[in-house]
């Protein structure tokens, strides 16, 4: 078996993956075709090759932010929503993922409210699992550019909607621009947020700030994001290094995004090889597999390219993954699932 087939083959977990981020070309053309049908009128002329940067002229991390007004022109609508969430779930499960932690930002559109929006989301993962064999959760976004009284109102529409969806709910995180806002004013929304029972991600160290980095750690988040900027060698300090070492909290690590965003300078150099070698946990994830024009089956063959890995270690990184998911209830399953395919596959 050739490692592509592989990578596919291999009963995968997803954890960082932002809806309006991952949605593919197919699901764009799907959706705009939805758009014009629907008499929305058409203003995302030549949308795609503006939202995907993955090949050819690779932009920064600050161009990056805009591109996703792009995609949310064309999720604006709980019905155009829904198709969205169901065709990108279907995308994950086509891949090889067994679980997937989708996340995405509750936002008023002239169609929907917060509530609503999120509400579309949460009722499109559960009837999923009448055709989906991908078990699927879902973690509520916070975007670092939003006013703190809306923080406010999405960490409160999360808390609801975990104890009204506990079967679908599990998490919220923090994301968008690292350059704006301040880790320091999200702490009592997320300490509110811990206090009624969800998990946290957080987006660390995607750009250097060391300051920041060490507020974020010591906020004992369950996972964090990226974790770029946290050793000496990229921007972090020995005091940043040393803290991440000593708490070992499990980094999901988006190898494509890091490079096409230049937060880190090429594959060979990422961060992956310092995280693994001081024992701190990894989770292979996409981030934005529609930007990036990748697939999670795509990280983890370089990743194993790049890192020279063997399957049985790939194996292993999905099996690890399993430990760190924020559905407590199922971890039991999926531990099970691969050990199966290792057993199986003699790994
Ligand atoms: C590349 N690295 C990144 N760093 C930080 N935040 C990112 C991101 N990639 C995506 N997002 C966050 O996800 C949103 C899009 O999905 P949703 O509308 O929530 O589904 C973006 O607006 C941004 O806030
Ligand atoms: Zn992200």
């Amino acid at each position: 078996m050739t490692l592509d087939a592989f990578c596919r083959e291999l009963p995968k977990v997803e954890l960082h993956a932002h809806l309006n981020g991952s949605l593919s070309r197919d699901t764009m053309l799907e959706l705009k075709r939805f758009h014009v049908d629907i008499g929305v009128p058409d203003k995302t002329n030549a949308f795609f090759d503006e939202f995907q940067i993955g090949s050819g002229d690779m932009r920064k991390l600050a161009d990056c932010f805009q591109v996703f007004s792009i995609a949310h022109t064309l999720t604006n609508t709980p019905q155009a929503l829904e198709m969205a969430t169901n065709l990108t779930l279907q995308e994950f499960q086509d891949d090889g993922c067994c679980y997937l932690e989708l996340r995405t930002t509750p936002r008023d559109t002239p169609h929907m409210t917060k509530a609503s929006y999120i509400e579309t989301v949460i009722q499109t993962i559960q009837k999923s699992s009448l055709h989906l064999t991908m078990i699927a959760r879902l973690i509520v976004s916070i975007n670092r550019s939003t006013p703190d009284k809306e923080v406010e109102e999405i960490t409160d529409l999360a808390i609801n909607c975990y104890k009204n969806y506990p079967d679908v709910v599990v998490g919220i995180e923090v994301s968008g621009d690292p350059t704006i806002g301040c880790f320091q004013s999200y702490i009592p929304a997320l300490q509110k947020a811990r206090a009624a029972g969800l998990k946290v991600s957080l987006h660390c160290g995607e750009v250097c700030n060391p300051q920041e980095v060490l507020d974020m750690l010591n906020f004992k988040p369950d996972r964090i994001g990226h974790g770029t900027c946290i050793h000496p060698r990229f921007g972090g300090t020995d005091e940043t290094w040393t803290k991440l070492c000593e708490l070992k909290i499990p980094v999901e690590v988006c190898l494509t995004s890091n490079v096409n965003t230049k937060s880190t300078p090429d594959y060979e150099s990422h961060h992956f090889k310092y995280l693994t070698e001081s024992e701190i946990p990894v989770i292979i994830c996409t981030d934005d597999k529609g930007v990036f024009s990748t697939s999670l089956s795509q990280e983890y063959r370089i990743c194993a390219e790049t890192f020279n890995l063997s399957t049985s270690k790939l194996a292993r990184l999905a099996l690890n993954a399993c430990q760190y998911i924020f559905a407590d209830d199922i971890r039991k399953t999926l531990n099970d699932k691969l050990l199966n395919f290792i057993n199986k596959n003699s790994l």
